[in-house]
């Protein structure tokens, strides 16, 4: 058996890095390594500043194959909101001013759509998911996941906005799925298994 090919997967997120990983092993690619950031040595990253979920997950990305030697994969996702024309959108991780604060982040959602009626609350998990080897090749793929944002939070499981994402077919939070029921309908879930044939074709 040859070495498994070693794949980086770049997330600072550990909630988002376990999901990463865990679509990635049920995939069930032989011969892949899932490597992550903290069994490289540090690099210095560039701020996720794109304008398109695509853009930042390419920059993630890149990062990673350029200081790392190794193919690397990111996501960048987010909340598009239709009664907000689709923000916070790649501004998610830092709607209320920090990155990564999720319960600020939602509280601030919650009350920008307090007075939104619901048949108008419909919004989109987006991801975009990118694949990036040292000889410069590049795949982007993007999944999107519809459902409404409730008036308050369900459910402990997740993160981010997950407690009042509400997916279109039932009446459950994504915070109230089991890991499984989210992987199988969500965003970085499609976004992911469409990079399954890139990242087979490592080996
Ligand atoms: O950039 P990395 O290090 O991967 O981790 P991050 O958490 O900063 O991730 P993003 O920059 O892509 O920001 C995505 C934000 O969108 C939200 N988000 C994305 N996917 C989500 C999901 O499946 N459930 C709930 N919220 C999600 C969440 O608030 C994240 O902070
Ligand atoms: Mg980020």
């Amino acid at each position: 058996m040859p070495d498994p090919v070693r794949l980086l997967v770049a997330s600072r997120n550990p909630k988002k890095l376990a999901e990463l990983r865990r679509v990635l092993d049920a995939a069930a690619v032989e011969g892949i390594e899932l490597v992550g950031l903290d069994e490289v040595p540090e690099y210095p990253e560039t701020p996720e500043t794109g304008a398109t979920f695509e853009e930042n997950a390419l920059i993630k990305a890149r990062d990673g194959a350029a200081a790392t030697g190794l193919a690397c994969v990111a996501d960048d996702s987010g909340i598009a909101v239709d009664a907000l024309n689709g923000m916070p959108g790649v501004l998610s991780a830092r709607w209320s001013g920090r990155h990564g604060e999720d319960e600020a982040n939602t509280s601030l959602l919650l009350a920008q759509l307090a007075d939104v009626p619901d048949e108008r609350r419909g919004a989109g998990f987006v991801s975009a998911c990118a694949l990036v080897l040292p000889n410069g090749t590049e795949t982007v793929t993007r999944g999107e996941w519809r459902g409404v944002v409730a008036r308050e939070r369900a459910g402990g499981g997740g993160f981010g906005y997950d407690p009042v994402f509400v997916p279109d077919g039932g009446d459950r939070s994504a915070a109230e799925l089991s890991p499984q029921e989210k992987d199988a309908a969500s965003h970085r879930g499609i976004a992911l298994r469409a990079l399954v044939p890139a990242i087979a074709a490592l080996r």
